[in-house]
């Protein structure tokens, strides 16, 4: 089955506007302590990159990455979350937030967080830009969310359909093309 672009979901002055409200709550909720963000690539990219840039230097913010991989060339996940390159940074003791473009099942988010709780960070928040509630398998506590969206394959401002459409500033519906 191939997929087109269909409508967009939310655009970009909107997505722009609620990452600044979300940097600003971080910066209120973390002024005076140091962060290590965790951007889970390569979905979080593009949003990690504006969000750091709308935490105010009142928070000592540090970043590293993790690779994970689930979905591969389709729209529905494998099930099995690989981590494909882990962190560099020890957490342990540390704030950490963790930084998703999505919650879908939740399952790349359950198995993240226990794997982070395991090396006993002091605190461990998750910030994720969507959420897609109707399609949740696992249930996770989302600290900070960016919309909540409708049970629609979404692509743009990191998100990508078979390594696609990443790029897009706007977020977008992807439908089986006729
Ligand atoms: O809640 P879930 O159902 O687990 O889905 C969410 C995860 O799936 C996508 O990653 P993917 O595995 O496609 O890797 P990618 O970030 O490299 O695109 C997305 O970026 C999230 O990490
Ligand atoms: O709606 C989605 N779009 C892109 N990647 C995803 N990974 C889980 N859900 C999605
Ligand atoms: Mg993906």
């Amino acid at each position: 089955m191939s997929y087109e672009l269909s409508e967009i979901l939310i655009s970009e002055e909107e997505i722009k506007k609620r990452v600044m409200e979300l940097g600003r709550q971080i910066s209120k909720d973390y002024a005076g302590k140091e962060l290590i963000i965790v951007g889970v690539l390569k979905g979080a990219v593009i949003f990690l990159s504006d969000l750091v840039r709308n935490i105010d230097s009142s928070v000592k913010v540090k970043i590293d990455f993790l690779a994970v991989s689930s979905y591969g060339a389709s729209t529905k996940t494998s099930g099995i979350v690989r981590i494909i390159k882990d962190i560099d940074t020890d957490i342990k003791g540390c704030e950490v937030l963790i930084v998703e473009d999505i919650m879908d099942t939740g399952l790349t988010l359950s198995y993240l967080s226990r794997i982070m709780m395991e090396r006993e960070p002091r605190g461990l928040k998750i910030c994720v830009l969507l959420d897609k509630p109707e399609r949740h398998q696992s249930e996770v506590n989302i600290d900070y969310c960016g919309f909540t969206i409708p049970d629609e394959f979404v692509v743009g401002y990191g998100l990508d359909y078979a390594g696609l459409w990443r790029n897009l500033p706007s977020i977008y519906v992807v439908r089986p093309s006729i």
